[in-house]
């Protein structure tokens, strides 16, 4: 292990990342310092930073079947990362409205089919926000049935994305969209109890109305459309919002995946080196509560030398001649008192 560890983060010039504004003209610069710095740089993972705000936002989506609890899963996500900017998107902002002739046979319309949704107008808007840009996202009337033509709500860049709805896993290309997949796993007799409370509250319907619609329409698309799609999510929740567990574990696996995010958003200057197996490896043995006092002091000193270099890549330098006993090479010398640090470690 010592010894793939010694390989792998053994002096180097690693931290010699020449910007090509900062190379000289002259042809002695072609010294091969920096291609060997840069290969070096990524073989130990010091990829260039991301540059600023380039990370796209997150998106998660959040399907399951009618009155699973998808917005009371969606809510408590959003209630959680209350330190992050989150915005919802609801699959049924793009139910197509009604014409004339389907409102009048309104009893025969099938809300739970995929066709019944403007899947394209979903992708632009979710494609635009994930790209960063605010969107216009329709208003829908579970009333009328119709889309309000007047009114958007106009939805800003965020961190997170989450979009909830029925069938929001069934296009492979909303799908590919997403970063991570939750689907809210609720009993049915659970969910139709709901669902007639909720539709006979706040959609306006009867309770005949309800029951004829979920036999009908409801239960078999739910069997034919939303369950196969389960199979695709990275997370199922049994219980919905009733499971603290599993929505803590999420949020704390979103959090993990902003982290470097955010740091980056905060302090512009921040680069974020890049882990590696070695680095991992390292972090690993120095948590082991059983390591040796002079290994954790041998690696976490190599640790701290990564950040050191990789800080040093950052600095401006100049080129400087110098006789060895072996003969004369071109170093580039840091600014002091950093130049001090860089021979330490060279040498
Ligand atoms: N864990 C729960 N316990 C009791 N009622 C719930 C629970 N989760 C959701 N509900 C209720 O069930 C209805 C549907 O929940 P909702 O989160 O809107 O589901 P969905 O978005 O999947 O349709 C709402 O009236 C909501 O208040
Ligand atoms: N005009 C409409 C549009 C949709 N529905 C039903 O809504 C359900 C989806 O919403 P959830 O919040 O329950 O996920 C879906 O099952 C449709 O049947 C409707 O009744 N009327």
């Amino acid at each position: 292990m010592d010894d793939v560890m010694e390989s792998a983060v053994g002096p180097h010039f690693s931290g010699l990342r020449l910007s090509p504004s900062s190379l000289p003209s002259s042809p002695s610069s072609s010294s091969g310092f920096n291609g060997t710095a840069d290969a070096s740089a990524a073989a130990d993972g010091f990829a260039p930073p991301p540059a600023a705000g380039s990370k796209q936002p997150f998106l998660i989506g959040v399907s399951g079947g009618t009155a699973s609890g998808k917005t009371t899963v969606c809510d408590m996500i959003i209630q959680q990362l209350h330190d992050h900017r989150v915005v919802l998107v609801n699959q049924d902002s793009f139910y197509h409205g009604l014409t004339e002739e389907e409102s009048e046979r309104l009893q025969d319309y099938n809300f739970d089919h995929p066709d019944a949704f403007d899947t394209d107008r979903l992708l632009e808007c979710m494609g635009k926000l994930k790209s960063g840009q605010s969107v216009n996202i329709p208003i829908y009337d579970f009333k009328n049935h119709r889309r309000c033509s007047e009114s958007f709500r106009k939805v800003n860049a965020s961190d997170v994305i989450i979009l909830e709805g029925i069938l929001v896993f069934h296009d492979q290309r909303v799908r590919d969209l997403m970063d991570m997949k939750i689907f809210v796993d609720t009993d049915a007799d659970i969910r139709l109890a709901r669902r007639i409370r909720r539709d006979t509250v706040e959609r306006g319907r009867d309770v005949i109305s309800v029951l004829e619609q979920y036999g009908r329409f409801v239960k078999p698309s739910f069997d034919d459309f939303v369950l196969p799609s389960k199979k695709y999510a990275d997370v199922i929740i049994p219980r919905g919002g009733d499971n603290h567990v599993a929505i803590d574990l999420i949020v704390q696996h979103i959090r993990t995946k902003l982290g470097q995010h955010d740091l980056c958003k905060i302090y512009p200057n921040v680069f974020v080196v890049h882990t590696t197996f070695q680095i991992r490896g390292m972090h690993t043995l120095i948590r082991n509560r059983d390591i040796t006092t002079p290994d954790f002091v041998f690696y976490s000193d190599r640790l701290i030398r990564l950040v050191v270099e990789h800080g040093l890549g950052h600095l401006p330098f100049t080129e400087k001649q110098i006789v060895t006993p072996t003969g004369v090479y071109l170093i580039p010398l840091y600014h002091a008192p950093i130049a001090f640090l860089f021979l330490r470690f060279v040498i």
